[in-house]
């Protein structure tokens, strides 16, 4: 069973069309880059994945379940970062961590919230409120959040938007050791170099539909993928 389907999905705003026969497959295991320009329908692909948002048509699955039917049962299930941080400004960065292990259900709250703080390298945050941290550590915070339920899929919108090199590079490293511990990974990027780096296939969507979907290799082979997109996305019609 692949953990993310969708068939035929559409999804609009009154009048307005917004995700439009969107086709996608990720399988177990690996880790889907999903590329497209600003306003092409990856953050609203993403929330009809969590069940936010209700599909006009179309069938989406995952985990095997319909994500409005089964959003609680999901969302424990799930990773998400969302694009926007949901971490309370008031709570410390350890607090914050703690809180979502104990809704998790974990009871090695110290030990998991020290090992996730040493994994998004925040340790030396632990005791700063979320609403002082820079851009980049609010968005290694809510990686860490996304981890606290040991996810055995990972929804991430933007992960590494507002990371510095160092940071960014640090985040892969994290996120091809999940992919090798077996999890499933959907995430949103506006860097191609990222997605090359990272991805065992490429989505690439535009104007609400994926219209490429293929290896790094498919989409052109190393330095090629920003040739094919330009080619693809983004074009007038
Ligand atoms: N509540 C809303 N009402 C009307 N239109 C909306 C609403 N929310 C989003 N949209 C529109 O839906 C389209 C797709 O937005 P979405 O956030 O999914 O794009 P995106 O691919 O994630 O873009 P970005 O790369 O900029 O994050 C945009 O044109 C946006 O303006």
């Amino acid at each position: 069973m692949n953990p993310i389907t969708c068939a035929g999905v559409h999804f609009g705003y009154r009048h307005a069309p917004v995700v439009r026969g969107v086709d996608l497959a990720v399988r177990p295991g690996e880790l889907v880059a999903l590329l497209g320009t600003n306003g092409a329908g990856k953050t609203t692909t993403m929330d009809l994945l969590l069940g936010q948002r209700r599909p006009d048509a179309g069938t989406i699955r995952v985990l095997g379940r319909d994500p409005c039917a089964d959003r609680r049962r999901l969302t424990a299930e799930v990773g998400v970062l969302p694009q926007e941080s949901g971490c309370a400004p008031g709570l410390t960065v350890a607090e914050t961590v703690r809180l979502w292990l104990r809704l998790h259900g974990r009871r090695d709250v110290h030990r998991a919230t020290a090992a996730l703080l040493t994994e998004v390298e925040l340790t030396h945050r632990a005791d700063l409120r979320a609403g002082r941290l820079s851009g980049g550590e609010r968005r290694r915070l809510d990686l860490a959040v996304a981890l606290t339920g040991r996810p055995r899929l990972l929804l991430l919108d933007e992960p590494t938007t507002g990371l510095d090199p160092q940071s960014r590079a640090h985040t892969w490293a994290l996120l091809r050791a999940l992919r090798e511990q077996g999890v499933t990974i959907l995430l949103t990027t506006h860097y191609l170099e990222e997605a090359e780096a990272l991805a065992d296939r490429i989505a690439i969507m535009d104007a609400g539909r994926v219209v490429f979907t293929g290896t790094l290799d498919e989409a052109g082979g190393p330095g090629s993928l920003a040739t094919t997109f330009h080619r693809i996305a983004g074009q007038p019609r």
